[in-house]
């Protein structure tokens, strides 16, 4: 363990038996409830409103005071080494599991590759594509298109690879893009002692055509953020005044006025939402939500519940700050949420450029990638040519060698210094148009995660960052380094971003910027969206009443829209009524371990979920309208072999944040003698599953290992005074 490490470690110690960098006096508690808009919070009150969310924010950063600014930083790259330290430990294991079985079903690595093709891409990239033997599908997998993975010679455990980046996936195939071309070194294997036909004449264990993919800790990220976090602590002007905005060491202005002090003038207010020509039919909530972060002269937050039109608000926002002649970075922690983003943005003005990897942008937005806005360029035909030689010399380069064959050793090798120097070529030909192209847009949309050789000098007016609360802090350093004025969009009460570490977790590292500031300023540094447009009000009343003060309203294009209302669906009962719970409890549907893994699963809910999709299906109801949400990987691997119903969607919560579908069933997949929930006690979890149902929300769990818990013990309340309760043995078979 590095020594950074170690006193990374001896401080989150400390740290969680209290004794804080920061010496944090409100450390667990919820300030003064101001997240409920100023509201005290109850503590005695089951209800889990804002105030009381059962979220222990702040857990290492304190809200009640100016932060320093060496501490703070220190603080985030003690979360970052934690991270890192704890993906080191995570890939070192799995890269320990040899059995394909094993490794696969972690969903972390997929063995028994073949390349069945390779070419060269922007930036003279290698993309190389590998699929199964015969074509065969891949396994269930959580390699995602721009996820970070090493590719290495698969039976060769000693091989350490070469790191690349998922740039597409397909179901039987996966693209990897990387900076090396993956060669096995023949003359290393010589050196070993091994043969073509190994040490006992036998196929060697070393020499193999097979590939293995592994997840791997995302260094690049880490070292980007570092070096963002080392540049913000040096930076002056305006993006230095924002920085100490966020750090609580200036208090943030609204139409020139600090806001501490000073309410928003009410005439000036409505001054400029009456200048404001809205390019948008929107509600007065988010008519609102424009006009404030028009006004904020360094921060504003736009906080949106689900479906209240949060990436409609902040797109907005954006073509606004556009007419007003400002160039704007709009970015989000995934890529899917950047699209998401993108899709809307295009649709109100001409000027926009996806930056990423085209392969992780939707179909209908391909246009507006940098790689196709560069390839469109008049200029780079002369690119195409030396690709076209580029690609020529590579494959040239891998013709099998025969034994002995030393001239074309050395044939390869000057073909590769060849393919090298024209990689030179085409790089320095390509960061001219990117550059001009990067140049004229009015809006650059990227991942927080930014290519700093692209965007190397680039500032801008206004950054927007959508879905910030599934951002950690040290992932927004990046954005706001190149930011005059700062706009976050999110919901706390929805998933937290994803952190490894238990450690950087308990001391905080979960807890966004976000939430800290509303924690900090309260609700004149936000404002909150209301009308929501996806679940019937039955469905949308629960998570409004405990996650957002009752404050949610279904507007009346959805507030009773039902599974009948659908064309060529049935009207009974089943499809008339918004909600269904059914209890397992006393059936013996017993949770399991899966085997080989860690992961849960429940036969006996599987099947209950089987019959009722059967039901909807014979109802008319077709299977891309219906969603199943588990919250165990295992669970949706059950269900995605034995369901089998064309379109349907079965996916983990995380893998449905942002997602909506006419009817969702959940699989609390949860049953032991001691009411042991594991992580479904996070509630911003069950808020997410319970609010991706338009018409129908289904939830199948068992009260006597739930219930314990006061949340579940509401949520099985509520079905019950709508009628909607019902035992699992009242179905048919049970
Ligand atoms: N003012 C409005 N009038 C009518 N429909 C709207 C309005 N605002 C948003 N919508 C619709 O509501 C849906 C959700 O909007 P949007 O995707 O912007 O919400 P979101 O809050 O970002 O969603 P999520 O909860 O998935 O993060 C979209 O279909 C959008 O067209």
């Amino acid at each position: 363990m590095s020594s950074r490490s170690r006193k990374a470690r001896s401080k989150a110690k400390s740290q969680r038996e209290g004794k804080t960098a920061f010496k944090n006096s409100d450390a667990g508690s919820f300030g003064d409830g101001i997240l409920s808009g100023g509201k005290k919070s109850d503590a005695n009150s089951s209800k889990i409103g804002l105030a009381n969310l059962n979220v222990p924010y702040p857990a290492g950063l304190p809200t009640d005071r100016p932060l320093d600014q060496e501490d703070y930083f220190e603080q985030l790259a003690i979360w970052l080494d934690l991270e890192a330290e704890a993906e080191r430990a995570r890939l070192a294991k799995l890269r320990q599991i040899r059995s394909q079985r094993d490794v696969e079903s972690t969903g972390q690595a997929i063995v028994g590759l073949d390349m069945v093709d390779y070419h060269t891409g922007l930036a003279g990239r290698y993309l190389l594509d590998l699929a199964k033997p015969g074509g065969k599908d891949l396994p269930m997998n959580r390699l995602k298109v721009g996820s970070p993975v090493v590719l290495s010679m698969d039976d060769d455990p000693s091989d350490e690879g070469i790191a690349g980046v998922v740039s597409r996936r397909k179901n039987h195939s996966i693209q990897i893009a990387t900076d090396t071309f993956p060669v096995r070194d023949q003359d290393d294997l010589k050196k070993k002692g091994v043969g073509k036909h190994g040490k006992s004449g036998q196929r060697p264990a070393v020499v193999s055509d097979r590939f293995r993919l592994d997840m791997s800790p995302d260094e690049t990220t880490r070292l980007r953020q570092l070096a963002a976090m080392a540049k913000a602590q040096e930076i002056r002007g305006r993006s230095g005044k924002l920085r100490d905005v966020l750090l609580g060491i200036k208090t943030p202005r609204v139409d020139g006025n600090p806001i501490d002090t000073h309410e928003i003038d009410p005439e000036s207010f409505q001054f400029e939402l009456n200048d404001i020509d809205f390019r948008t039919e929107l509600n007065p909530p988010q008519r609102d939500a424009v006009a404030f972060a028009m006004m904020a002269d360094d921060v504003a937050i736009i906080h949106g519940p689900p479906g209240t039109g949060k990436t409609t608000t902040i797109a907005e926002i954006i073509a606004q700050s556009v007419e007003r002649g400002e160039r704007v970075l709009a970015c989000a922690a995934s890529n899917t949420a950047v699209d998401n983003l993108l899709e809307r943005l295009v649709r109100l003005m001409p000027n926009v450029v996806r930056v990423g990897h085209p392969a992780r942008v939707f179909e209908s937005l391909q246009e507006h990638t940098l790689d196709a806005l560069v390839e469109s360029d008049p200029t780079s035909t002369v690119i195409k040519d030396l690709r076209r030689e580029l690609d020529q010399i590579l494959r040239e380069a891998n013709r099998p060698i025969r034994a002995g064959g030393g001239r074309e050793r050395k044939q390869r090798s000057e073909l590769f210094n060849e393919a090298g120097r024209l990689r030179g070529m085409i790089r320095s030909q390509e960061r001219g148009i990117v550059r001009s192209v990067i140049d004229r847009a009015d809006v650059i949309c990227t991942t927080t995660t930014i290519d700093e050789e692209l965007l190397s000098d680039q500032s801008f007016d206004l950054v927007v960052v959508d879905e910030s609360c599934q951002c950690t802090e040290p992932g927004m350093w990046q954005a706001i380094l190149r930011a005059d004025r700062l706009i976050l969009a999110g919901d706390h009460c929805q998933l937290p971003p994803t952190v490894l570490s238990d450690d950087a977790a308990k001391i905080g590292m979960r807890d966004s910027l976000m939430q800290r500031l509303v924690h900090r300023y309260g609700e004149r540094i936000y404002r909150r969206l209301t009308v929501q447009y996806r679940m019937n009000e039955s469905i949308m009343r629960f998570s409004s009443d405990h996650f957002y003060d009752s404050t949610l309203i279904a507007d009346a294009s959805v507030k009773r829209h039902r599974l009948c209302d659908l064309p060529n669906v049935e009207e009974n009962d089943f499809t008339t009524e918004p909600l269904l719970l059914i209890d397992t409890a006393g059936a013996g549907y017993e949770e399991e371990l899966e085997p080989d893994g860690q992961s849960k699963l429940n036969h006996g809910e599987a099947k209950v979920i089987l019959q009722l999709v059967k039901q909807l299906a014979d109802m008319g109801v077709t299977g891309d309208q219906i969603a199943v949400i588990a919250p165990y990987a295992a669970q949706v691997r059950n269900l995605r072999m034995r369901l089998d119903l064309d379109g349907i969607e079965i996916d983990t919560v995380d893998g449905f944040q942002g997602r909506e579908k006419e009817v969702v069933l959940i699989t609390m997949t949860r049953s032991n003698p001691d009411g042991e929930i594991g992580f479904l006690s996070d509630q911003r979890r069950s808020n997410v599953a319970l609010t991706r149902a338009k018409r129908k929300l289904i939830v199948v769990g068992d009260s006597a290992t739930l219930c314990s818990h006061d949340f579940y013990s509401d949520l099985y309340g509520y079905f019950e005074d709508a009628g909607a309760y019902h035992s699992v043995f009242t179905l048919e078979g049970h």
